[in-house]
């Protein structure tokens, strides 16, 4: 699988700071320049969850691995980029392998660091972004979507059930609203479809408010407008400071809780980020716990227990039999596998068993 969250904005506010903050490396170059990046930086990123070491306390776990989640660093965009303008259409094909945004939007003041606009305003950076992606999509669908329609006026089933939901993205659009505005009322076949035809406006997006240091446990005046605006459309929101995430990432264990003490973080705003992410892609995490390591897992919400299986191996979806299920809760209270069994708290679950989050799994197979 490998779920893929792409880093999007305008030029120099910050993404590769934060991607280098992310996977703890210095691999994507970070400057006070616009078009620093061109090429597209890739890294997996560990999903913090708490969960991991008390199932390992439990178990005696001679490892902790947690699971992952892809972040893809990409070239900032411009006013125009639709067109052709900066990097244009090479960095609209990097965000089309992407499955959700991280929308980085500049909340910090700082005479010092370029902005293309001249001025800070995260509200309209986001349009300038938004709009981009916007026109891309249009352009795409008012091409592909004459020879639909003739196709599905012969009778082509496949294009009859394409068309009409292509007329609903179009129009959506030349209204100047993402195609993303149709999911919430979209059936899961409408879904594949709308995932078919690949636009750009029709990911999930999570804004990411980059502020100033000193605004990094408060946010200021701008993430809150920020706030407001994910609010409305239903997207995610995250208040982060790509610059002290790149001091934190820098430093040992104990050095970073001192560090957040100072300045008032409870936990660091990546971890925040990467569960924003993880929950922006409907993932949800279950757990294969043993004496040699406890091991979270990433599947889809509503997977059933054979496909989960597969995330580990092939092998295991292909002769799945049954799986043996705690749930988080039940395995933490009854101090585990022997306890819950013994309050029945244990129980085989067969093929249409659908994998709730936190589930600890133990799958029984034949090959
Ligand atoms: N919260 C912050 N406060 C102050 N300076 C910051 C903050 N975040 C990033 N910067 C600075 O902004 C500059 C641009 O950062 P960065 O290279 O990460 O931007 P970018 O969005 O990746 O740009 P490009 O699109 O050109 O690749 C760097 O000098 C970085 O140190
Ligand atoms: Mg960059």
């Amino acid at each position: 699988m490998g779920f893929r969250c792409g880093i999007v904005g305008l030029p120099n506010v910050g993404k590769s700071t934060l991607f280098n903050a992310l996977t703890r490396t210095a691999a994507a170059q970070a400057a006070n320049y616009p078009f620093c990046t061109i090429e597209p930086n890739t890294g997996e990123v560990a999903v913090p969850d708490p969960r991991l070491k008390e199932l390992a306390k439990i178990a005696k776990s001679g490892n902790i691995i947690p699971t992952r989640l892809t972040f893809v660093d990409i070239a900032g965009l411009v006013r125009g980029a639709s067109k052709g303008e900066g990097l244009g259409n090479q960095f609209l094909a990097n965000i089309r392998e992407v499955d959700a945004i991280a929308h980085v939007l500049r909340c910090f003041v700082d005479e010092d660091i370029t902005h293309v606009e001249g001025k800070i305003d995260p509200i309209a950076d986001a349009d300038t972004v938004e709009t981009e992606l916007m026109l891309s999509d249009l352009d795409s669908l008012e091409r592909r979507l004459p020879a639909l329609k003739k196709k599905a006026a012969a009778k082509d089933k496949e294009a009859a059930a394409i068309a009409p939901i292509m007329e609903k993205a179009l129009e959506l659009l030349q209204n100047g609203k993402p195609v993303r505005a149709m999911l919430a009322d979209c059936s899961p076949d409408d879904r594949v479809i709308l995932d078919g035809l690949n636009l750009l406006t029709s990911k999930p997006v999570l804004y990411v408010c980059n502020v100033a240091e000193e605004d990094a446990a408060t946010g200021n005046a701008e993430s809150e407008r920020v706030r407001a605006k994910a609010e409305a459309e239903g997207a995610g929101f995250v208040v982060i400071s790509a610059a002290i995430e790149a001091e934190i990432a820098q430093l040992s264990d104990e050095e970073e809780a001192e560090f957040m003490e100072t300045i008032g973080l409870e936990e660091p705003g990546l971890d925040r980020l990467i569960r924003a992410g993880y929950d922006l892609l409907h993932l949800i995490t279950y757990f294969t716990v043993g004496p040699k390591e406890a091991r979270a897992w990433t599947i889809l919400k509503g997977t059933k227990a054979p496909a989960a299986a597969g995330v580990i191996h092939t092998d295991f979806e292909r002769g799945f039999i049954r799986a043996f299920t705690i749930g988080y809760e039940d395995y933490i209270a009854l101090g585990g596998e022997v306890g819950a069994k013994e309050a029945g708290k244990a129980r085989d679950e067969g093929k249409e068993y659908v994998v709730r989050d936190g589930d600890v799994l133990h799958f029984r197979f034949n090959t």
